[in-house]
């Protein structure tokens, strides 16, 4: 399980090391700047051999910095914080090597940062610092070629604002807008400059510099990855991400699932997202695998009964596919037995399309109810196919009130548009999984779903900085909003996505992040979220409880998704989790993000 950190966290980990007294920010940046060196070799090992006869050095070439002269050329951006502070450092350590730069920097050396400034004095007894140009910068790489590698240093986590002028010019012109290819071998610092690493969103740009042309081929973060990285559109950009260790792991205490109600920029911010299916790096919470393993220890000798019965409501005749997924999912994640609730009409239509699933006639509300007063089913799926309207809102009521687990999807969702807080009202904290997409979330959460969406389509900067301003901090992200949602509505909230966001109530979130390794876009087919819920609804009957329930059904959906691969439809995916269990059972390495 990888932990992730927010803008804020970071900087109060670093913080509070500096303040212990055991190490200086100096120390850090030096930490970060070997850290991004080491990392571009690792990148590139080609660029550890020499190239060609040795010319002669250049005038600020110093032997005595004990290195040797080398053909390879790196341009370093340095931005006027202690991104940039990084990027001297970068800069030095490459010249040490032997390596020629070219050193941009923006704004003045009093101005910046202690640390920062100390870094681009260092780096001016070597070499000199041109100030930031997009004309100067073309002219670098259009008379000698492009360079080996480029450092972008420029923001990082101290980005506060859509990045202009000047600095703009050059960052879409490294993204590929003048049709040049710097970014395969571009290496960004802490973020491609201009993301915002709690949000994934760069603000301004929609779909990123140079209209998103070309992704950065190496970020290199630091401690730990941020959320921005793996949520909106971070992923796109960052291309590979490098964690390097600074040595900051005695000063996080970000363990368990604190608040900080002090924290500048509220609670909401200040406590733990992780990353659900990355590699462990720390233990103390359950991973959705390990969830996955122990449900394959089913008692032995137990009756059908013991591993849950499972509801799933279904709609009218012509309507019933999406309940029939759900309900062969729950079947297949292990719910001991499984019933399609069905109208009348639609009996039929059911009965001559299942086996295993049983099928039974609920006229409405009133015989859904009666239907509950059976104690052995333990969780029940409302959502796919059923309708919008009146009669849905009355099932949902007979479900929630029946004080069972309950999957509320689609148009269970959507069916309370008008009124959410009548939904809300009837949410019995601990039961209840939500699982909306963007379009149901924004029905259900019209003011949240505004701040999350507002400050990333304004490419105004003034109406940007007012929408900032007004939230007290960095851009709101979509781990805010689901957490928002899950704490106003006393349901797990899993937002749906490429990124999907799963929120507690009580605050704990994680991310599921289908990108890298877990890459699935084929997941995204119709029916793949009735699967989901009926997953969830499966999980529950077995007394997962709701957010650990969530948290698996995310994972095994996107293991399936996998193990399928392209060519996937919806129906696929049940069938596909005997393999995903069996290779858990065998021991197999699960996919990870960050391979
Ligand atoms: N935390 C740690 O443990 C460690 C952190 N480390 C490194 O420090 C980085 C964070 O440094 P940071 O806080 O100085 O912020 P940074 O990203 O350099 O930006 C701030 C500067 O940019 C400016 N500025 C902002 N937006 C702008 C815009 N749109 N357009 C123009 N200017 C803009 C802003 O100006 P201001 O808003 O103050 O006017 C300020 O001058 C982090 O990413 C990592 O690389 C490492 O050394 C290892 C240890
Ligand atoms: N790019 C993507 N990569 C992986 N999973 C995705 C992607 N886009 C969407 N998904 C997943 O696909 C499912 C789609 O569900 P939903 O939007 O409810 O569609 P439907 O109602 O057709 O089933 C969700 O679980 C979502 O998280
Ligand atoms: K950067």
């Amino acid at each position: 399980m990888t932990e992730l950190l927010t803008c804020a966290q970071m900087r109060d980990i670093e913080r509070r090391a500096i303040e212990s007294g055991s190490v200086t920010g100096l120390d850090l940046m030096e930490r970060a700047g070997q850290g991004i060196v080491d990392a571009i070799f690792a990148q590139w090992p080609e660029l550890l051999r020499q190239r060609g006869p040795v010319p002669a050095p250049p005038r600020y070439f110093r032997q005595d910095e004990g290195g040797y002269f080398s053909r390879r050329r790196a341009v370093v951006l340095c931005g006027p914080g202690n991104n940039g502070g990084d990027g001297y450092v970068v800069a030095r350590l490459l010249h040490r090597m032997g390596w020629q730069l070219t050193v941009f920097g923006m704004g003045e050396v009093e101005d910046m940062p202690p640390d920062a400034r100390v870094n681009r004095t260092r780096w001016s007894a070597l070499g000199p610092v041109v100030p930031l140009t997009c004309d100067a910068f073309l002219a670098v790489s259009s008379g000698r070629g492009l360079a080996d590698v480029y450092v972008d240093a420029l923001f990082g986590t101290g980005m506060t604002r859509p990045v202009q002028g000047e600095a703009l010019k050059v960052l879409d012109v490294l993204a590929g807008s003048g049709g040049d290819d710097f970014a395969s071998r571009t290496v960004a610092v802490d973020a491609p400059s201009g993301l915002c690493l709690d949000s994934g969103h760069v603000p301004g740009r929609p779909e990123g510099y140079g209209r998103g042309l070309r992704s950065v081929a190496l970020t290199v973060t630091f401690d730990s990855p941020k959320v921005g990285h793996v949520i909106g559109i971070g992923p796109d950009i960052c291309g590979r991400l490098a964690v390097c260790d600074i040595g900051l792991r005695p000063w996080r205490e970000f363990e368990g699932d604190q608040i900080d109600p002090d924290a500048p920029g509220g609670t909401m911010r200040h406590m733990n997202v992780r990353l659900s299916g990355a590699p462990m790096v720390r233990e103390g919470r359950r991973d959705p695998e390990d969830i996955a393993r122990h449900l394959l220890k089913r008692a032995s000798g137990g009756h059908k009964f013991d591993h849950g019965h499972c509801l799933v409501v279904s709609g009218g005749v012509a309507r019933t596919g999406a309940a029939r997924l759900a309900a062969r999912a729950a079947l297949r994640i292990g719910a001991g037995l499984v019933t399609l609730a069905v109208p009348p009409d639609a009996v039929a239509e059911v009965a001559a399309q299942t086996t295993a699933v049983m099928v039974r006639e609920v006229t409405g509300p009133a015989d859904l109810a009666k239907v509950l007063e059976d104690r052995r089913i333990r969780s029940i799926c409302l959502g796919p196919g059923l309708g919008v309207g009146a009669r849905t809102r009355e099932m949902v009521a007979v479900a929630l009130e029946a004080g069972r687990h309950v999957v509320l999807d689609a148009d269970a969702l959507t069916s309370f548009a008008d009124d959410p807080g009548a939904l809300f009202a009837l949410i019995e904290k601990g039961r209840v999984v939500l699982t909306p997409h963007g379009g149901e979330f924004a029905r259900l959460f019209p003011e949240i779903d505004a701040r999350l969406n507002a400050p990333r389509l304004l490419a105004d900067d003034e109406a940007w900085h007012t929408a900032l301003a007004a939230q007290g901090g960095p851009l709101y992200s979509k781990v805010d909003a689901a957490r928002e949602a899950a704490a106003s509505s006393g349901a797990v909230v899993l937002l749906k996505g490429r990124d999907t966001v799963i929120a507690l109530p009580e605050g704990p979130a994680a991310v599921h992040a289908a990108i890298g390794a877990r890459a699935a876009p084929w997941l995204a087919t119709a029916g793949a979220g009735d699967v989901l819920a009926g997953f969830i609804a499966g999980l529950m009957a077995r007394e997962c409880p709701p957010g650990d329930a969530a948290e698996c059904a995310a994972w095994l959906h996107v293991e399936a998704a996998l193990a399928f691969g392209p060519g996937l439809i919806a129906e696929d995916l049940p069938e596909m989790v005997p393999q995903v269990l069996r290779g858990l059972e065998n021991g197999d390495q699960p996919h990870l993000v960050g391979q």
